[in-house]
């Protein structure tokens, strides 16, 4: 495990209620027929969409109020706005998740969903069937390779979390094949779309990388894909008002003829907010 002194309050936080969690694993193993990820990025691909993985995130430590909305009527939007996946915050104290959201949502939807939560143990992955888990390499630290086979063993897709060119390092050494990069620094908990621009040229072809926070607008999405992303994801900027417009207007960013000034189909989406502060504070 990392030094974690350097750590925002909250992060900390999340992580000691993690691993209280941890000791509270379900009986027995689950075993998971998991939706392909890569193959529905290809699918949005193939259909002239972004691949954007769209997260329901009811709040965070940064955000101010909750989204009491039903999670499933939010997921619905997401999908009906073109998002290649979906992302399900399982965390219950900081970011309003739970376990039993995400099951209703993955029965709810064809695509793949991740669950998005603080797993530092193996006990942990037994809380729930998704089709993709989160495993941040700081905070797992030197059990990544062991937390990623004992993924695997039950079926899960992994994606690897990682902030900085020694965590890619620590994540191709373990295998990872899906790659996140979060600009999001945890402990500062400050965005810099900079950090994918700077971690991404190391990652090998062959390996699936997301681009993960701070993704506002159209703008911030071709940025990202400009430096390589294969997929983005996107919580609080489609959390934010009308989901469904929200998540069609990043898909369509790159659509030919672009989505400036017009609003061909009428939803008010795409309005090309580019003008978003992409070093928000917001989790
Ligand atoms: O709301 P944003 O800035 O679009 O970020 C989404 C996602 O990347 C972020 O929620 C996230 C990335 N890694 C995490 C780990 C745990 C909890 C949350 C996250």
């Amino acid at each position: 495990m990392e030094d974690q002194t350097e750590l925002a309050p909250a992060v900390r936080s999340i992580l000691s209620a993690a691993r209280d969690r941890a000791a509270e694993g379900r009986s027995g193993e689950v075993a998971v027929e998991p939706r392909g990820l890569r193959a529905a990025f290809d699918r949005a691909e193939a259909d002239g969409r972004v691949p954007v993985i769209a997260e329901v995130k009811p709040t965070s430590p940064t955000t101010e109020g909750t989204r009491e909305d039903d999670p499933v009527a939010l997921a619905e939007g997401m999908v009906a706005g073109g998002a290649a996946a979906l992302s399900v915050l399982t965390e219950p104290a900081h970011f309003g998740g739970s376990t039993d959201t995400l099951e209703r949502v993955r029965e709810a939807v064809d695509v793949p969903v991740l669950r998005k939560d603080f797993v530092v143990a193996e006990a942990q992955l037994d809380a729930v069937e998704s089709d993709v888990v989160l495993l941040i390499a700081r905070f797992v630290g030197d059990d990544l390779p062991d937390l990623l086979a004992a993924a695997r063993d039950r079926g899960f897709q992994v994606l690897v979390e990682v902030h900085d060119r020694d965590e890619l390092e620590r994540a191709l050494d373990a295998g990872a094949t899906l790659v996140g990069v979060n600009n999001r620094d945890l402990a500062e908990l400050v965005v810099d779309l900079g950090t994918f621009e700077s971690v991404a040229p190391r990652v090998p072809d062959d390996v699936t990388l997301i681009a993960e926070s701070g993704i506002g607008s159209p703008a911030d999405v071709r940025r990202m894909r400009a430096a390589g992303a294969d997929a983005l994801l996107v919580g609080s900027a489609i959390m934010d008002g009308d989901v469904e417009a929200n998540t069609r207007e990043l898909v369509r960013a790159e659509a030919r003829g672009g989505a400036v000034g017009s609003d061909a189909d009428g939803d008010g989406a795409n309005d090309e907010s580019d003008t978003r502060d992409t070093t928000e504070t917001s989790t």
